[in-house]
């Protein structure tokens, strides 16, 4: 399947229905003490879709996918799974997601088939074995399943949060740099199972610094920087967005969006499109940062 960044098509032919969102971000913020992490980041994601998540360190990304994933609480703004709110209805919406962090800490001493016993008692996955067990070796951790937790390699304990997370075939995936640990085995397994959840009609969202990868896996881009959403769209929308060659690679456009070269703001679908921190009436709240509060305001005049 060929998921490389395509372009949007305005051929003007007949329009099909456009699916229900399986992820809804709208208004996220999130401050650790006077900083701003995330400044009000708006994100949706629909059926077969996988988005690339970029932005240099700090930019936000780890801190955005925490909150979608309900690991980090939410500030302002309102986060949808399956049309399932998180805060109001948050098991509900958690059944529907899986989360692999960019450093997996499985428990000390729970055995590699323990994990997986759990996270299947967890989710009420009736006849997980089966499954567990294909997991296991698509990932080469069938040798390791009595292995506790502690005695696990880096990559191994990746492969094992990979495991976990696809066992109950979670319709939204979020993968926080998954590849990095990995050897090629393990590579090519995270690979097929992110084309194999999206063509199954599920979502993936992929924050990583390998922008070939991203470039490989991804249908569509979100660009942040400084907690704010620059570009989201797809990669010739950015590439026109950035005055990038139409042949430009992903990291070419990156440093051309990221470095503040200068977007044309026509091309680009959504730049700084970034809503001000609401509360849960949809309101701009006081204590959010000064400038989106303010251009908040001016949409509301
Ligand atoms: N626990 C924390 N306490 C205080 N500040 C934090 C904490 N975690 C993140 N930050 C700050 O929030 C901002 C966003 O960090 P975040 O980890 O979300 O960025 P990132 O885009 O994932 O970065 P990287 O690419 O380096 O992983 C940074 O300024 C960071 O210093």
């Amino acid at each position: 399947m060929d998921q490389s960044l395509p372009s949007s098509d305005p051929s003007g032919a007949e329009a099909l229905p456009v699916p229900e969102p399986i992820l809804e971000v709208a208004g996220l913020s999130k401050s650790y003490g006077e900083n701003w992490a995330v400044k009000g980041i708006s994100l949706v994601l629909r059926p077969g879709e996988v988005l690339g998540l970029v932005g240099p360190n700090g930019a936000g990304k780890t801190t955005t996918l925490r909150t979608i994933a309900g690991v980090l609480p939410i500030e302002s703004g309102t986060v949808r799974i399956a049309g399932h709110d998180l805060e109001r209805d948050e098991l509900e919406a958690k059944r529907h997601l899986a989360w692999v962090p960019d450093q997996p800490t499985p428990f000390d001493a729970l055995t590699v088939w323990e994990h997986l016993e759990f996270t299947a008692a967890l989710y009420r996955v009736a006849n997980w074995k089966e499954r567990a067990l294909e997991l296991l070796e698509t990932f080469e951790l069938a040798g390791r399943r009595d292995a506790l937790g502690g005695e696990l390699s880096r990559g191994m304990c990746q492969k094992l949060a990979l495991c976990t997370a696809l066992l109950h075939e979670p319709r939204l995936l979020l993968l926080d740099e998954p590849l990095s640990g990995l050897d090629p085995v393990g590579i090519r397994a995270a690979k097929r199972a992110v084309f194999d959840l999206a063509a199954r009609g599920g979502a993936v969202v992929l924050s990583s610094h390998l922008l070939g990868v991203v470039q490989e896996l991804s249908s569509r881009l979100a660009i942040v920087r400084g907690g704010r959403v620059l570009f989201d769209g797809h990669l010739d929308d950015a590439r026109r967005a950035a005055s990038a060659g139409a042949d430009s690679d992903l990291e070419a456009v990156f440093f051309a969006v990221t470095d503040g070269a200068g977007l044309d703001q026509d091309a680009a679908p959504i730049v700084d499109a970034a809503l001000a921190p609401i509360d849960a009436d949809g309101r701009p709240r006081n204590d959010a940062p000064d400038d989106a509060v303010s251009r908040a305001s001016e949409v509301e005049r």
